[in-house]
């Protein structure tokens, strides 16, 4: 029996799926350079989505990076990955040692406000192999974070998701959770994620 896992961090799922949460992951220096620079230096857009049979505007702005000539599609949307910046690769290194796992691309996501947000879904996109290693990185306001069982939605589990934190979703997350960023009418100010993944071409 496994009583720890390599990082002595406590799981956030009860079963079926590994979430470990790691506040200040980034010091605040590092979370005020890192947050100028994403808000500048990303080529942010506001992309559309097919919702029903409907084309709209996703409530975010967003961008992907990542290594050249692989291709990943998204929701519908094929993206074509910018190539990596100095700054993206100091995160992506960093990271890399803690989640063990050397990641090819990352999506990144500008919540300019708490109207901003994302819906219920699960990133089990076949690119991203069979129990990916998902990486997310959160700068700027603290957020709150949820996850629901795919096969019971009234199972929830939430988390907030504060400014330098790092989430790690891996093992079988991805088949039985669903995860959202939900609106808030209180949130004002802006949050930046970006989540790492390895995609498998
Ligand atoms: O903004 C977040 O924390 C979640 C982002 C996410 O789930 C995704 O990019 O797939
Ligand atoms: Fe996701």
């Amino acid at each position: 029996m496994e009583l720890f896992n390599h990082l002595n961090q406590e799981n956030l799922l009860p079963f079926s799926g590994e979430v470990n949460y790691f506040p200040n992951f980034f010091n605040k220096a590092q979370c005020e350079l890192y947050f100028k620079k994403l808000t500048r230096e990303i080529d942010w857009r506001q992309e559309p989505i097919w919702l029903f049979g409907k084309q709209i505007m996703q409530p975010r702005l967003t961008a992907l990076y990542g290594n050249p000539d692989i291709p990943y599609g998204y929701s519908g949307i094929e993206m074509n990955a910018n190539p990596w910046t100095d700054f993206l690769l100091d995160i992506k290194e960093t990271i890399e040692q803690i989640a063990q796992i050397d990641f090819t691309h990352v999506l990144l996501n500008n919540y300019r406000h708490g109207k901003d947000s994302m819906g219920w879904h699960r990133d089990n996109e076949k690119v991203l192999g069979t129990n990916p290693t998902i990486a997310s990185v959160s700068f700027g306001t603290p957020r709150k974070f949820q996850f629901r069982l795919y096969k019971d939605k009234t199972l929830k589990k939430e988390i907030i998701l504060e400014n330098g934190s790092l989430l790690l979703m891996k093992g079988e997350t991805q088949h039985h959770w669903e995860h959202q960023l939900p609106k808030s009418n209180l949130v004002k100010g802006g949050r930046i994620n970006l989540t790492f993944r390895k995609i498998y071409p």
